[in-house]
């Protein structure tokens, strides 16, 4: 069915930026689904979505690499209903929790809504270790615009230059969507 672009998202809504891993089974089927999912919800549109890149795993090295990549959302959600949409899509997907920063099918992180500050066990915004990683900070480089207005592109800018030279993460393939 064709989507309607006329829903509930006209007011209030926001830009929102997500992060896609998956490292276990077919990597590329399952995060092209992840992003179909998230675009069938009734209040959520994908605007934009970076190239894929296959990354070495951080923290916890004894796993496959992964295939990660970034979107830009517009939304009508507040932040926590959006974070329980993206676990629904990781459990839809065949996501079991078990090693922290371990083999996953699917992860979907939110990394930034606008510039909001949140900070409970649930969800911090924006997301505590961003700024450190790679495999988040590339593919995010390729969706975030020049004149982003809430301050994510100076984050990512500068993330970017004190990280230094990147390592570990290689183009894999043009976007997944649309
Ligand atoms: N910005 C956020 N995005 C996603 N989950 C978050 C966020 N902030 C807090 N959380 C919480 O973190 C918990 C663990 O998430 P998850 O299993 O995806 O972590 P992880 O992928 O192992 O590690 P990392 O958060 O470093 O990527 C979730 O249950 C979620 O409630
Ligand atoms: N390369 C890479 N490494 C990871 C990733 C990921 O998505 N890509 N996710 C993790 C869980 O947070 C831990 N380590």
């Amino acid at each position: 069915m064709k989507k309607d672009t006329t829903r509930n998202l006209t007011s209030e809504r926001s830009e929102a930026y997500i992060a896609l891993g998956a490292n276990l089974g077919r990597r590329e089927e399952t995060l092209r689904e992840a992003l179909r999912m998230l675009n069938e919800h009734p209040e959520i549109e994908v605007l934009r979505a970076s190239d894929l890149y296959e990354t070495d795993p951080v923290g916890y090295a004894d796993q496959p690499p992964f295939l990660n990549m970034a979107a830009a959302l517009r939304t009508a959600l507040p932040p926590d209903k959006l974070l329980s949409v993206m676990q629904n899509v990781e459990n839809r997907l065949g996501r079991v929790r078990d090693i922290r920063f371990g083999p996953r099918t699917a992860d979907l992180d939110l990394l930034w809504m606008d510039g909001l500050a949140i900070s409970s066990e649930e969800l911090t915004l924006p997301h505590p270790r961003m700024h450190e990683r790679f495999f988040v900070l590339i593919p995010l480089d390729d969706v975030v615009p020049q004149d982003e207005p809430s301050g994510l592109r100076l984050l990512v800018d500068n993330s970017l230059i004190e990280l230094g030279e990147a390592s570990g993460i290689v183009r894999y393939g043009g976007p997944l969507f649309p």
